[in-house]
């Protein structure tokens, strides 16, 4: 039995990508001033975000943001079942490196969730310029993921 899964299904992030965009308190004001710069761009995705950032990034552009469920109060889980459930395309998350805070094992799941299901992310403003000017935001884009149903079948084989 393996003790990792092969990553050798592709999955195709759609050209109208699903973007969540998070940002810890600290930080909100950094991640509303860049939300601001990329507007025009953002408007052509689906975003959502954990209930607090989703509502004033709403209010800021003016645009429609699924909010979901608070940080603290259980937000990032939700991010992170998204992301394995593939209905998540990309990660904006301006987490605060200078507050420690009672979700941390929840903000540590998330980001672990990222990297298994290799979805991208940006952890603040400059690798955010570099993810939304990619010309892959507005293709399709094939990602090697892990291969769920290979992984519980090996571990099912008698
Ligand atoms: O705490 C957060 C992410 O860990 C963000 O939550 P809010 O968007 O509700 O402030």
């Amino acid at each position: 039995m393996s003790a990792r899964p092969a990553r050798d299904v592709t999955r195709t992030l759609p050209e109208r990508k699903r973007i969540a965009l998070i940002a810890h308190d600290g930080k909100k004001e950094e991640l509303l001033a860049w939300a601001r710069r990329w507007k025009s761009i953002l408007a052509a995705h689906d975003l959502l975000g954990t209930g607090t950032t989703a509502r004033r990034v709403a209010d800021t552009l003016g645009l429609p943001v699924e909010g979901l469920m608070s940080g603290p109060l259980g937000g990032d889980q939700q991010i992170g079942a998204r992301i394995t459930e593939q209905r998540l395309d990309l990660l904006i998350f301006f987490w605060d490196p200078f507050s420690p805070m009672p979700h941390d094992p929840d903000v540590k799941a998330l980001l672990r969730l990222a990297a298994l299901w290799n979805v991208p992310v940006a952890c603040n403003a400059a690798s955010a310029d570099f993810m939304i000017s990619s010309p892959y935001v507005a293709e399709n884009y094939d990602i090697n993921i892990p291969d769920a149903g290979e992984w519980i079948a090996s571990r099912t084989r008698t």
